[in-house]
This record gives structure tokens, sequence and C-alpha cells, in this order.
């Protein structure tokens, strides 16, 4: 992760500019000598970097907000420590300019983007954690009608994928920055051809963190078009239990297993697999039914009244359970005289969203964007916008 080891932290006068780089405010932690987090924007991204005090005096990327490409990050690090005049003692920031293959593509999109207006216009196949991206160039190529929208969590392999998207002049790829177990609630009914998940993360200690879930076969089950496929690969014999018991489950579908089938292009780690003699599951499940479009309605604005700030810290000490997952307050910032903001986790309790709320002058807002408009967080929204007007 970029960062910088500071002398010292030289705070700024907000907002100010600094090259194309803007420094919109500061929040400081409740106890300002931990840190504080500066609201950033740069190409359009809003972000936060985090100053941590500590041993070290440390500038760097928050992850929540965290903006993608690396360069936007890096940049703007640097951007800060020239323009408040906070010598740097040591950091893994290069000064290296923007990559210009990320320069010229436009398959880096958004979660809003999908969320507002999802393309619908051609078949629609989905790969969930492309890693090294050779299968999903792979099919790209090879069915240049089909739009391919490519989810990983990982920077450095959304940085490479973009490069060779560019590379090898690649027109129907989308690529997302995006937790695929949140992402498929977006997608229209009856759309999607193919969902690939080959070689998931096995999560042995974690089972919670797979991607494959009952949740996550139900919404790929709305997703996929009759005759539509979810096609599991994995060397992982734990994994491929797991599913088989997950795929069992719904009444009106089919999946079918296979061992150690050949397909047309190798990944990286099946070639690992492989050289290793590790036996490969395929479990295909098949849509079989029409589904009706999700029922989601609500948005994530905050009814109108005065916010008082002493809510908010009372809200920072309980998590709120409920039949559709949580609510919890993780931490409260102070934003210059009167202002303040809190970091959330939301959401449901296998899907948590974490994000902000911003208060200025009693009112508030998400920052820098709304959560993901799943029913569990519109749930979550409503609960906190009672709680925080009393
Ligand atoms: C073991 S690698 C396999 C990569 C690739 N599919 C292959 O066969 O070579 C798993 C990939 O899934 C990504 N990943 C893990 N959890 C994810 C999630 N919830 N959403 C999207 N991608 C995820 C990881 O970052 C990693 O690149």
């Amino acid at each position: 992760m970029p960062h910088l080891n500071l002398e010292s932290f030289k705070p700024l006068t907000y907002p100010t500019q600094c090259g194309e780089v803007e420094f919109l405010f500061q929040a400081d932690y409740k106890n300002p000598d931990e840190g504080a987090l500066i609201a950033t924007r740069y190409k359009g991204r809003e972000f936060f970097l985090v100053y941590k005090n500590g041993a070290k005096k440390l500038l760097k990327s928050d992850k929540i907000t965290r903006p993608s490409p690396n360069f936007i990050l890096k940049h703007a690090l640097l951007a800060y420590a020239e323009c408040s005049g906070s010598p740097i003692l040591d950091s893994n920031v290069d000064n290296a300019p923007e990559n210009t293959h990320l320069k010229t593509h436009d398959a880096l999109k958004t979660i809003s983007y999908f969320a507002e207006n999802f393309p619908k216009n051609r078949e629609v196949r989905i790969e969930v954690g492309f890693g090294s991206a050779r299968h999903l160039l792979h099919q790209a190529a090879a069915n240049p009608d089909v739009l391919f929208i490519g989810l990983e969590i990982h920077k450095p392999s959304i940085e490479q994928a973009l490069k060779q998207i560019v590379i090898q002049n690649i027109t129907n790829i989308m690529i997302i920055d995006y937790d695929a177990r949140l992402f498929l609630e977006f997608v229209p009914s009856n759309i999607v051809g193919k969902i690939y998940v080959h070689f998931p993360v096995p999560w042995d200690k974690k089972p919670h963190r797979r991607v494959i879930s009952e949740a996550f076969l139900k919404e790929s089950e709305r997703a996929l078009r009759v005759g539509g496929t979810l096609e599991l690969r994995t060397d992982s014999e734990n994994y491929y239990r797991f599913a088989l018991e997950t795929f069992s489950s719904p009444a009106i579908s089919r999946f079918d297993v296979r061992k150690n089938q050949e397909i047309a292009i190798v990944s990286k780690y099946e070639d690992r697999w492989k050289k290793m003699e590790k036996n490969i599951y395929d479990v295909t499940f098949t849509c079989e039914a029409e589904s009706p479009e999700p029922d989601i309605i609500g948005n994530f604005t905050f009814s109108g009244g005065a916010v008082d700030p002493k809510i908010i810290d009372r809200l920072s000490t309980e998590t709120y359970k409920r039949e559709w997952g949580f609510l919890h307050v993780e931490r409260t910032f102070t934003v210059g005289e009167n202002g303040s903001m809190i970091r959330l986790a939301m959401g449901s309790f296998d899907r948590p969203e974490s994000t902000y709320v911003l208060i200025e002058n009693g009112a508030a807002r998400y920052y820098p964007s709304f959560p993901v408009r799943s029913s569990a967080n519109l749930q979550a929204h409503i609960l906190l916008d009672e709680l925080i007007h009393g």
C-alpha cells in the first residue's frame, strides 16, 4: 500500500488546491493525537488520505475510499506532502507519471455507473476475481458481441488487466474494483449468460468470506437468463464440497459436476495446480426459470431536521442488530468547529459495507459516495436516519 513516512505532519488550510489535487477538509479522530483523514479530490475521484500519528508519522490511503488506479493515490500523497511542507523521511511511492495505458482506457467503471444505468443492450458475462485476467481477455476476444464485466478487489490485478485491454485493443470488457458479493444486486434480472468463478480464495478458516454463498447463488439465479450458467472451478476439495451443499439448496435449478475437465484457457493458478497433479472440480449451475426484477425501493437521503452532535457520540457504543442485518458506528471524527463525521459498518452480515456520514451545519450526508443500493443497506439507512434524529 503506497505511503509516506513524514518527519512531521503539517495541516493545510482547507479547502486548498495543489496543482490538480484539491484538499477539501480534514476530519480529526476524536483524540486528534491519533491522526486525521484528509478529504481529497483528484481526477474526478473523491477519497480520504489518512494521517496516522504513532511511532511513525504515516500518510497513506483510507481503505474504504481508496481510489483506483494507484497513480491517483500516489500523486495525491506527494501533493499533500509538498503543499503542506511536510518533509518526507522515506516512502514506497515512486514519482512515476501516469501510466499511459491507464490514461487512455475507459474500461474501468465505478459502481454508480452500473447502479444508475446497467448496460442491457447485449448479453453480459461476469468474471468474479479475474486475477491475471488471462481467461477474461481470452473470452472477450473470442466473443466480441458479448459484454464482459470483470470483478476484482486486488488493485495490481486490475491495473494489469487495464493495461492488457489497451494493448490488445479490446472494447467489450468493463472492469470494476468491487466485491463480487455486493455487485450482483445491481445486475438486472435475466440478462447474464455466464458467471465465471474460477479458483476463488478458499477461505477455509473464514468461510463467511467465500464468494459462493446461498445469497450469491440466489442473486446469480436472478441475474442469469434461462440456460445461463454459474461456473465454479476450484482445486480446493473443501470448497468443492461446500459448493455442492450450497448448490443443492435452491429448488428450481440444477447443477452438474465434472472432474479434471480441460478448458480453452488455463489460468496461472490452474497451471500451478496441474503441475502439482491436483484434482480440479467444476460445479456448474444452470438457470431454468425467469426471475422478476428486484424490488428495491428507497434512497440514501437523510430526513430534514438538525442532527444533535451528542447523539453521534452515543451511537458509537452500540451495534444495532436486526433481522435484515446490522448497523455499527465504528468511529467518530470532528470536522472543523461544528462538524462531525462517522465511520459505519452496515448492511447484511455476510456482505457488510463500510461508509462515512458527514454532518455539517446539522445536516447529514453520505460521503464521498452513497452506499451500495442493496435492500439491507437501505434498511440500515432508515435505522440510522431514525437514530440520528433522536
Ligand atoms: C485465487 S485467485 C484466482 C484468479 C483467477 N480467477 C485465476 O483463475 O487465476 C482469486 C482472485 O479472486 C479475487 N477475489 C477474492 N475475493 C473477491 C471478491 N469478494 N470479489 C471480487 N474478487 C475477489 C482475489 O483478489 C484474487 O485475484
